[in-house]
């Protein structure tokens, strides 16, 4: 049951029964991982019934906030740190216990204390907002293209609001990571089972937001393309989920390529961190393309951009990585051994389309057409 959207406890169960068993003498344990709203309930059953005099047990929720690439900035100095308990004597001393681990190095005010279920709730809650953020912009990204209006500019008006903020605004070809879409399906799933069928249906949009802005992307380069991308050479400029990290999990470049290559493009891919053993496994589709070596036959793995985009007729940059600016690549150099028309997607918003066209590339950005400003 849940298969695809609920968490799979079995190992929070194992590691709990484990617990139990060792344990000689009482325990604080505390949920790192991310869980569905009352998880440690379950918890709790385990450790309860293996209780005794001599050995009780706390439950903590401290949910982990850290994003990648930031890691060690967001451990050092986390915006804030959450730790839910039971409202019992015994559950508050525990509270206290772990707070005061963090408050070594986390100023007190920013250790946040809560119930439990709070706690669980809100970790949930946290990447759901964030990732809603991502679709409201990319949803207006869409709008903007129809328009005239242009997404950065919008993101930038309205992110002035104080009660809206700038974070967290950027239009991009669609969130990734191991996080935002488990979670939030999680959390969808969790509505269901407490029969809110719209809740679900709300949080739910979220994901299929994400899942539209990709392929509204890939469909902006094949009619682009004079509808049609077969045996062209599309070249892809980052494969990672974001910046900074060669983390692959969930990745827009994975479901983009797989597009390309179910259209018979030729992909030739270039990534300054991930390992390419990890782009050959997350491009094979079982019963598709399933072999290292059918995966080989459709995709090229490069060793910088210049090689990825020499005699391709685009190139597309999926992951937002500095190297990628306009002021740290060389397009003239890029733009000259590229077929011609030649043509650029910018899946980040990163480059100056205005500069690159005076190069001679035909340049799409998501959020922006390339009449704005115009009547
Ligand atoms: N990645 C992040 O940025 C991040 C941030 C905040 C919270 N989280 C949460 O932290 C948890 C872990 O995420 P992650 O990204 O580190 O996952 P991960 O897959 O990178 O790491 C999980 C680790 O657990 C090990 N493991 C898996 N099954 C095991 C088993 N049965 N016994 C022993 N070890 C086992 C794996 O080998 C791996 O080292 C998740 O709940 C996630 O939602 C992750
Ligand atoms: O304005 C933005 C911000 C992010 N992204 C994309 O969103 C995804 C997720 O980015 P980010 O949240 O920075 O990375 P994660 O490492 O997935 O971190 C998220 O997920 C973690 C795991 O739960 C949480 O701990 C973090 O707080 C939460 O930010 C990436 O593909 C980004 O490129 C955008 O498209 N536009």
């Amino acid at each position: 049951m849940g298969a695809g959207m609920a968490a799979d406890l079995a190992y929070v169960e194992s590691a709990t029964r484990r617990i139990a068993e060792v344990a000689k003498s009482s325990k604080i344990v505390v949920e790192k991982s991310t869980v569905p709203c009352r998880t440690a309930q379950s918890m709790r059953t385990i450790l309860e019934a293996n209780s005794t005099p001599e050995v009780s047990f706390q439950i903590l929720s401290n949910p982990e906030f850290l994003a990648e690439g930031t890691a060690i900035t967001d451990l050092l100095s986390p915006d804030r740190v959450l730790i839910g308990a039971l409202q019992t004597e015994e559950g508050i001393a525990a509270q206290n216990a772990l707070v005061e681990v963090y408050t070594h190095w986390v100023p007190r005010e920013r250790c946040i204390t809560t119930n439990l279920w709070s706690s669980e709730l809100s970790k949930l809650a946290a990447n759901a907002m964030l990732a809603q953020r991502i679709s409201s912009v990319n949803a207006l990204s869409a709008i903007c293209e129809a328009t005239g209006a242009d997404v950065d500019e919008v993101a930038r008006a309205c992110g002035r609001d104080t009660r809206l903020g700038s974070k967290f605004l950027k239009a991009s070809v669609g969130f990734g990571g191991s996080c935002f879409q488990k979670d939030i399906l999680n959390l969808v799933y969790l509505s269901e089972q407490l029969n809110l069928p719209e809740v679900a249906a709300y949080w739910k949009q979220v994901v299929i937001m994400n899942e539209y802005q990709k392929k509204r992307f890939v469909r902006k380069i094949i009619s682009t393309l004079f509808n049609t991308i077969t045996n062209k050479k599309i070249a892809v400029l980052g494969f990672a989920f974001k910046k900074d990290t060669g983390d692959t999990r969930e990745s827009a470049a994975i479901t983009l390529i797989k597009d390309f290559i179910q259209e018979h493009a030729r992909v030739a891919i270039y990534d300054p961190k991930v390992e390419h053993e990890q782009i050959y496994m997350d491009l094979s589709e079982p019963g598709v393309v399933d072999t290292r070596k059918e995966v080989e036959k459709h995709i090229q793995i490069c060793g910088s951009a210049y090689e990825a985009a020499e005699g391709a007729d685009a190139v597309v940059i999926v992951t937002e990585w500095d190297e990628f600016k306009d002021e740290n690549l060389d397009y003239e150099k890029i733009y000259q051994g590229m077929h011609k028309p030649a043509f650029l997607f910018d899946g980040r918003l990163m480059v100056n389309a205005a500069k690159l066209r005076e190069i001679g590339f035909k340049v799409n950005v998501i959020g922006k057409n390339e009449l704005a400003g115009t009547a």
